[in-house]
């Protein structure tokens, strides 16, 4: 009772308190599993068995038919082979105890010493052909699982991608392929220990009734320290490993090249490294208290099973002066009760794992059918070959909102991006302290699990931060910053009703025009070109194509139709030349296509820059790697549109990194885009590049308040005129001179 307590009750360190306000924590899917483990008890894991060895059948089918049944039909010869080599075992001793000279007894053992021998050779083929098989099957499974996995996450809305709790489960299940991968070794040594024990069980019933309660006294003691180790470490995990993960997100500032200039200029060095030494002293008191603990359960567990077999040994000794058992079976006896009791021991610890890892996998499951519910529609009517104008009828849209944190977890945060993604690479997940074989003694390997980092589609970037919530880990490319590092969040007082992001909102969208959408920062500009390109659906009103409502149109269809350059459109780490040719992935990367996006988009300047032209890799922290700066990644960005050449192209805020120069340069550059009959939709804050545009849209509050074009809207004297006018004012007003002396 005192050491449960002791085990959840978090220590914050002094430092922790200072630095986080609060034990630091990451909200991190897996931890939905911490209770579920720890108070389900071995009787409702063994109900549970059968299902969960059938779900890793099944997946063993999926993966690799014919090495699944290698793997079954390997471990059921196994122990069989185990039967009857024990029986053999007691034919050999009854022969050599009993009958006249040496020699003879040693004659009459023979037969069974050689069907020993050859079922020793066979449980050895097998169990190679069963390793071999499993080695197989494991890598398969993962593989199967993986593909599912992201294939469905790719396939989702964006309104899912950015819901929270859809999020959660994505990042929960991220786990669940290599728990699927786990669950076939654990399977199979389950299925092993299971027949051997039953072998060996069977054998002894046979010999005689009271050996059986022999077995299971000798084999419980090492089991249950084994077990309540395991659990005590599980449960450790959750108390400490958010306080070395306070430390190795020290750490990491201390290391990044971002924090680097402060760390030296304001010597910000030391006393970071103060409170790094004072979290892990924290983190190093909990390995003590576990590894004294682990010793002292091994102790009662070491003593618990000598009494067991003083006890098991008296009774053979009692039943062989009663003459009520042989010698030989005896002997078989010892042998039989040493390997059952092994058979138990590995199956109490294996069924713990399987189910440990059956959880995980339960959330793939779980992934699978939320995503299918949440799939991008397939099919659906065909948009006009030639619209045109696209018209926006009365919409509305709101951002789904997250629920405001529960009381008391004002400091649990997200890692970087503002939606929880995947804990630091530097954190084992509780089931990645795996152990294999672990026995009283407290001895066990441990294999880290790799975290999402580590994965394809790492740092998922979702564009926009919900609502009220300001992200603040992330690194200038909208990349989740290094080492997870969390997110301030900051959130919308509980019970208030966001304002919809676009409010009943009506206007035209003539088609081979360039088309400006104008508004100060928060108007909806954004969040309208993402509905016009399909990645939202209005909650109100219509979005038509010439007549076609595009809700009801084929959505792989209506994006085929546009490019888009985001405001944080993604910085692919591979070459320049994949970064451009991703624009259209389906399209035969051409070097003449490649070429003459990057002329459309003036980027050639920023290609011949590049050591190693259009085959530099874009990405700095990998060998041979190169940055861009924000300028030159955004003419990459407008090569990458070109290249899509679809009908439509979204330009989001493109010149926000150039300078003057290269800002003009690039408005020439879409225009020049417009004149080939393309319609340009441009976001853009500099009021005077929308001179040449043919409509103008002005935003506020997600309302359209003025439409026309630039000369009618000047004229009008409204928002647009005065926002065009503060612009204006800016280059023309005098700055006042400073005072004498
Ligand atoms: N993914 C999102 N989840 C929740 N709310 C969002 C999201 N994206 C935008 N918003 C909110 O919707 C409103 C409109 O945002 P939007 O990005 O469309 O404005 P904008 O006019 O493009 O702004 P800016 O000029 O700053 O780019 C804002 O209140 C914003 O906070």
């Amino acid at each position: 009772m005192r050491e449960k307590r002791e085990a959840s009750e978090p220590v914050v360190s002094a430092s922790e308190r200072l630095l986080f306000g609060g034990p630091l924590r990451y909200d991190m899917g897996w931890n939905q599993h911490a209770d579920a483990f720890l108070t389900l008890s071995f009787r409702a894991m063994l109900t549970r068995l059968p299902g969960m060895l059938s779900s890793s059948l099944r997946l063993a089918r999926q993966a690799d038919a014919r090495a699944a049944r290698v793997v079954l039909a390997a471990e059921a010869g196994r122990g069989v082979a185990q039967a009857v080599s024990l029986l053999a075992v007691n034919n050999a001793l009854g022969r050599l105890l009993t009958g006249p000279g040496i020699e003879q007894r040693l004659r009459a053992a023979a037969p069974a010493l050689v069907v020993m021998a050859a079922v020793s050779l066979v449980a050895a083929l097998l169990r190679a052909a069963s390793v071999y098989a499993t080695g197989r099957l494991e890598p398969k499974v993962e593989r199967v699982a993986t593909e599912l996995y992201l294939e469905r996450a790719a396939n989702v809305e964006l309104a899912a991608i950015e819901d929270h709790a859809f999020h959660k489960l994505l990042d929960t299940a991220q786990y669940g392929a290599r728990s699927a991968r786990h669950m076939i070794g654990y399977s199979t040594r389950v299925i092993n220990a299971m027949i051997s024990l039953a072998a060996a069980a069977g054998v002894l019933t046979v010999l005689h009734p009271a050996l059986l309660p022999l077995l299971v006294t000798m084999t419980l003691p090492s089991a249950w320290s084994a077990l309540t180790n395991a659990r005590r470490r599980y449960e450790s995990f959750h108390t400490w490993v958010q306080h070395a993960r306070a430390g190795q997100l020290i750490s990491g500032l201390l290391t990044e090249p971002a924090a680097a200039p402060e760390i030296r200029v304001h010597g910000v060095g030391p006393f970071l490294l103060r409170h790094f030494r004072s979290m892990s002293e924290t983190a190093e008191a909990e390995q003590a208290r576990l590894s004294r603990l682990a010793a002292r359960t091994g102790l009662i567990a070491a003593a618990w099973t000598g009494l067991a077999t003083l006890a098991t040994y008296a009774t053979l000794g009692a039943l062989l002066l009663a003459g009520t058992m042989a010698l030989a079976v005896a002997g078989t006896a010892v042998i039989a009760i040493r390997t059952g009791a092994a058979s138990l021991d590995t199956l109490v610890l294996e069924i713990n794992q399987l189910h440990e890892e059956a959880l995980f996998v339960g959330d793939l499951q779980r992934l699978y059918a939320a995503a299918a519910e949440r799939a991008i529609p397939a099919g659906g009517e065909p948009l006009p070959e030639d619209p045109k104008e696209i018209r926006f009828e009365n919409v509305t849209f709101s951002y789904p909102h997250d629920e405001p944190p529960a009381e008391g977890h004002q400091a649990e945060q997200h890692p970087a991006g503002g939606h929880a993604t995947a804990p630091p690479a530097t954190v084992p997940h509780p089931a990645g302290e795996r152990t294999t074989g672990e026995r009283a003694t407290g001895e066990r390997t441990t294999e880290v699990r790799p975290t999402r980092e580590h994965q394809p589609g790492a740092g998922r970037g979702t564009g926009k931060e919900p609502a009220g919530v300001e992200a603040t880990g992330k690194d200038p490319s909208g990349r989740p910053a290094a080492g997870g590092r969390p997110a301030a969040t900051t959130r919308r007082p509980a019970g208030a009703t966001p304002r919809p992001a676009l409010d009943d909102v009506t206007l035209t969208l003539p088609l081979g025009r360039i088309i400006a959408l104008v508004g100060e920062n928060g108007s909806g500009k954004t969040t309208l070109v993402k509905l016009l390109a399909g990645l939202y659906t209005p909650d109100r009103g219509r979005i038509l194509w010439d007549g076609v409502d595009a809700a009801r149109a084929d959505r792989r269809l209506l994006a085929e139709r546009i490019a888009m350059v985001a405001q944080d459109f993604k910085r692919w780490p591979f070459t320049a030349r994949v970064n451009v040719a991703v624009g259209r992935s389906t399209a035969p990367m051409t070097e003449e296509r490649l070429a003459t996006s990057i002329a459309e988009a003036g980027a050639e300047d920023v290609v011949a820059d590049l050591p190693r032209g259009l085959d530099t890799l874009l990405a700095r922290n990998f060998s041979g790697g190169h940055e861009l700066s924000g300028g030159q990644w955004q003419r990459l960005g407008i090569a990458r549109a070109a290249y899509r050449r679809g009908s439509i192209l979204i330009v989001d805020e493109p010149t926000a990194a150039l300078d003057a120069r290269a800002e003009l340069e690039v408005f020439e550059k879409i225009r020049a885009l417009a004149g080939g009959g393309q319609t340009v939709v441009l976001i853009t804050h500099r009021l005077a590049s929308v001179r040449h545009a043919d409509l103008v849209h002005v935003l506020e509050h997600g309302r359209l308040v003025e439409s026309g074009t630039p000369d009618e809207l000047l004229s009008r004297g409204g928002v647009y005129a005065e926002l065009y006018s503060l612009q204006a004012r800016q280059f023309t007003a005098r700055v006042p001179a400073p005072e004498p002396g």
